[in-house]
């Protein structure tokens, strides 16, 4: 027998990052409930999957149920995918100006959010992945300069910042994965 719908309808996204619980709300609700627990992760070396793979399965762990988590990488072409799942720290480090300079030797300036999404039904419930990528290029900052990297990430013209939230949503990394995890769970429902 399946689990009641209304169950199935409320996530607990594990994260500190008080911009990314923002997005995931504006996306999923009302149709799926974000609660949140702000509980720091530890995070493993590796590629973008087995980051948020590990991350889920510690945060399913922790809070002894099911859990969204998420984990956001930057990725220089140039420097072949680096900083990827460790932008946050030379993002803390650098700043806009100094990861601009990491691609002055350059003429490639492009670049890759990637937002991967792990869900796991609980402790030794494997994580399911939600993957979106959205393909820009890393410019001078434009914008307020609110949300981490996303006034030195331009896409069609525009970088994140200037962008109004709902327009970033839509085209978003982020919007991209939620996409994915949206479809996922219409289809669980009606399973
Ligand atoms: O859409 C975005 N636009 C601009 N910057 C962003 C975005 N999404 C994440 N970021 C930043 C936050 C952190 O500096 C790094 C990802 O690191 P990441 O470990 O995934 O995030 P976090 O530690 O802040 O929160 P969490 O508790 O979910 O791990 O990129
Ligand atoms: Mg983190």
């Amino acid at each position: 027998m399946s689990a009641p719908t209304q169950a199935r309808h409320v996530v607990n996204f594990i994260t500190g990052n008080k911009n990314k619980l923002g997005e995931v709300k504006a996306i999923l609700e009302p149709a799926i409930q974000v609660d949140n627990q702000a509980l720091d992760l530890l995070e493993i070396q590796g590629t973008l999957e087995e980051v948020t793979l590990d991350k889920c399965r510690r945060a399913a762990e922790l809070v002894q149920g099911p859990v969204l988590v998420e984990d956001t990488c930057l990725c220089f072409n140039a420097l072949k995918g680096l900083p990827g799942p460790y932008i946050k720290w030379f993002m803390n480090s650098l700043g806009h100006e100094g990861l601009n300079n990491l691609l002055a030797a350059y003429e490639d300036k492009s670049a890759q959010a990637v937002c991967t999404f792990g869900y796991s039904a609980g402790p030794g419930h494997e994580p399911i992945l939600f993957q979106g990528i959205t393909d820009g290029k890393i410019v001078p900052p434009r914008g307020p300069p609110n949300f981490g990297w996303d006034a030195i990430f331009e896409y069609e013209g525009q970088t994140y910042a200037e962008m109004d939230k709902t327009e970033k949503n839509k085209i978003s990394h982020r919007g991209k994965a939620l996409a994915k995890l949206q479809d996922w769970f219409a289809k669980e429902m009606t399973a």
